[in-house]
């Protein structure tokens, strides 16, 4: 078995006094998706912010290539190789599309820096239509194709994807889809969070399912895609 990229385990997360997490372990390994599936509220986005550093109200474990990062800082994660496209995109909106790619790019861990703006270009050519456009005058499948952007060009070795298609129209989704299997191609990790289960199923390597902020069902996605113990964790 290979080692872990990421590894979490017994995590607990609360807001304020109310108790969302309860014990939840989950681990990417190298290369590998991951799909997080759960009906609303169920906890996929605390989980994937927990993880991040963004909730301080936590215990657990958390390591990064076995590296302990339980407590750390958002930006330490980052710099460990975790990228994160949040719900709701995260693109600067006074800056071009140049400007939020290049102000986010830095080479990788190792040195890598094959992610130039050029190949990022290539991946989104959307965005190479739009490069002196400011982040804010982007529809909303640009903005995600920009937040995507950004992440790629910081060279992580692990992309958490939070309903990166959400509110999107079929094309643009489809878009983003292909994007994202060419992520998953060039061998960089992705934990995505979708509502189109049956997409995440598709895509994914293993599936992790969360009811009530826990771990209910997890396991490899060919065997648990359309089984009906599946469909009853996610009441479809
Ligand atoms: N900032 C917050 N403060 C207080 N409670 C929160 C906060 N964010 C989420 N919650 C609550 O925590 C629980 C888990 O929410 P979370 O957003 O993690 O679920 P989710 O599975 O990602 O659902 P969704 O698909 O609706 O985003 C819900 O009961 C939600 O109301």
């Amino acid at each position: 078995m290979s080692a872990s990229l990421l590894h979490a385990s017994g995590i607990h997360a609360w807001y304020g006094s109310s108790h969302v997490l309860h014990g939840v372990d989950i681990e990417v390994k190298p290369g590998e998706t991951v799909g997080l599936l759960g009906r609303n509220g169920m906890g996929k986005s605390t989980l994937i912010r927990t993880l991040l550093g963004h909730v301080k109200q936590r215990e657990g474990h958390i390591a990064v290539r076995g590296q302990d990062m339980s407590r750390a800082a958002p930006h330490q994660v980052a710099r460990a190789g975790i990228g994160y496209v949040p719900e709701g995109r995260g693109v600067f909106p006074n800056l071009s599309v140049r400007e939020n790619l290049v102000m986010a790019a830095r080479p990788s861990r190792e040195g890598r820096h094959d992610w130039t703006l050029d190949r990022t270009l290539a991946t989104f050519p959307r965005l190479a239509e739009r490069l002196g456009h400011l982040g804010g005058q982007l529809s909303g499948g640009e903005q995600q194709m920009l937040s995507i952007g950004r992440v790629l060009m910081t060279h992580p070795d692990l992309i958490i994807l939070d309903e990166a298609t959400e509110g999107l129209a079929p094309l643009i989704v489809a878009e983003i889809w292909r994007v994202i299997g060419d992520i998953r191609a060039s061998g960089i990790a992705t934990l995505i969070v979708d509502r189109d289960y049956r997409k995440v199923a598709s895509q994914a390597d293993r599936l992790v399912v969360l009811q009530k902020g826990q771990v209910v069902l997890a396991g490899d996605a060919p065997a648990l895609a359309g089984s009906s113990e599946l469909a009853a964790c996610l009441g479809v």
